[in-house]
């Protein structure tokens, strides 16, 4: 788990664990659903999304790995893109309503909303990468781990 000394904590336990990341994510899909440009995409919304949503994150961040152990882990994350065709201009409004929340609903911490902000736009860049027609998904190895340092090598 990368920690950074004058941080202490776990990217995750300073982030507020699972309950700021329910804040967080239900927050946001209020906004994506109300989005003329991304209610399209989310046509088969159901609430467990936002379930799965937080128990990704809280496991890329360094909480408990459930997302490995009961919903399929790194390859099943990436194959729910698969086939969405997500364009550029949709990656960048997802991730501008994931960070412009994550600053409302997550510490104030420059370094914290930073790290979040970086992860986003990776993670978004691949979700789009792998949903376009043809894409394939590979063996993408286990969950990322994403904290003070940025993508963990482990
Ligand atoms: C860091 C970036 C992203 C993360 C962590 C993420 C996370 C997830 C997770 C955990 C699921 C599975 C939900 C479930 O099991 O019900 C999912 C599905 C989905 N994601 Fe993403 N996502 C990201 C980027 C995006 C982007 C940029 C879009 C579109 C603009 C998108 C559109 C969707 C859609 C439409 C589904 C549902 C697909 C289905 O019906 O199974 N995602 N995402």
């Amino acid at each position: 788990m990368t920690e950074q000394p004058e941080h202490g904590r776990s990217f995750y336990d300073a982030v507020g664990g699972e309950e700021a990341l329910r804040r967080l994510i239900d927050t946001f899909y209020d906004q994506v659903l109300a989005d003329p440009l991304l209610s399209p995409v989310f046509a088969h919304f159901t609430p467990t999304h936002v379930d799965h949503v937080v128990v990704w994150l809280t496991e890329v961040f360094g909480g408990p790995a459930a997302y490995s152990e009961r919903l399929g882990g790194h390859h099943a994350l990436l194959g729910h893109h698969a086939g969405l065709a997500i364009t550029e201009e949709q990656r960048a409004r997802w991730a501008e309503l994931m960070v412009t929340t994550a600053r409302k609903e997550l510490p104030d911490d420059a370094l914290l909303q930073q790290r979040f902000g970086e992860y986003i736009e990776w993670g978004t860049r691949i979700a789009l990468a792998v949903s376009q027609p043809g894409a394939e998904v590979g063996d993408p190895g286990p969950v990322p781990h994403w904290g003070w340092d940025g993508l963990a090598q482990d």
